[in-house]
């Protein structure tokens, strides 16, 4: 059995992901870290990272990006392997991340579901033989997401970015002047009710449109393969993998 760490316990993954790990005979769950009281989950639970003093296997964060320099503390001090899946990182945080993966293993993913980084693939093969095609990304979530564009829209926009280095992101669209340049990708966050997550990639050439999209129907789906990167990680050298090291 894994014994694994919550960062973000008391939040909507958390959550869910506590519920997938007691109901999983692989995994065990040590303890979780909230600021919140979480009497109803049953666990327990310290308010940061730097108070735990109990040792797991891996830790799992589905946080918030403040949080960032005490998970790595405690993972490179205990040498824990660290699950990345929190998002709204600025580049400053994204370095830290990457310098820490010198020292420990860690799994960097802004979307655990199988499916997205199918997507992922499908993106750049379009991207390739649909250059000149307008490129748009619509994102959309529930109304409790703090950051936009999801993570995973960055992630979308990134692999673009792969096959065509010239473009740029664009956030939104508005105003009087606010015509389509020729080398963006517009990026689009829609915010409404439950909306589990879902990203649709535009390619709109002349005359034809290419739609690439992914629907996420539960939480579940990222708990469960948060715990299939943590089964990965605890088995991997110090270094910086993802979704693409994992398949
Ligand atoms: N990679 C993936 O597949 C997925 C990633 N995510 C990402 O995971 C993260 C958590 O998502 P979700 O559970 O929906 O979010 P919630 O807002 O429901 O939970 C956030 C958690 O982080 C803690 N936290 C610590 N500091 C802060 C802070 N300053 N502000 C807000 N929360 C804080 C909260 O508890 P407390 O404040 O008490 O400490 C809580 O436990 C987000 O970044 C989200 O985008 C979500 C789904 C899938
Ligand atoms: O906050 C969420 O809910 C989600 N966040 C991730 C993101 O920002 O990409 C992944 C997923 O779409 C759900």
């Amino acid at each position: 059995m894994l014994k694994v760490i919550i960062n973000g316990c008391s939040g909507k993954m958390g959550r869910v992901l506590t519920k997938c790990i007691n109901e999983s005979s692989d995994f065990e769950l040590i303890c979780g870290v909230s600021h919140q009281n979480t009497d109803d989950l049953n666990l327990k639970t310290y308010s940061t990272m730097n108070e735990v003093n109990e040792k797991s296997d891996v830790v799992i964060d589905f946080s918030h990006h403040s949080t960032l320099d005490d998970v790595l503390d405690y993972t490179i001090k205990t040498k824990t392997p660290l699950v990345i899946a929190t998002t709204g990182y600025n580049d400053e945080e994204l370095g830290k991340i990457y310098e820490a993966s010198k020292i420990i293993p860690i799994f960097h993913s802004y979307n655990m579901s199988l499916g997205v980084n199918v997507l992922l693939r499908l993106v750049k093969e379009s991207a390739k033989v649909l250059s000149d095609f307008d490129i748009e990304v619509i994102e959309k979530h529930h109304n409790k997401k703090v950051d936009a564009p999801s993570g995973t829209a960055v992630m979308i926009a990134n692999a673009i970015k792969e096959v065509l280095p010239s473009l740029e992101n664009n956030y939104g669209r508005y105003g009087r002047e606010a015509k389509r340049k020729q080398n963006e990708i517009g990026i689009h966050a829609i915010r409404g009710g439950t909306i589990v997550g879902e990203h649709d990639v535009i390619f709109a050439g002349h005359d034809e449109i290419v739609e690439i999209k992914h629907i996420a129907q539960s939480k579940d789906i990222f708990a469960k393969g948060s715990l299939a990167a943590a089964k990965f990680i605890v088995a991997q050298e110090p270094g910086y993998y993802n979704m693409d090291n994992m398949f």
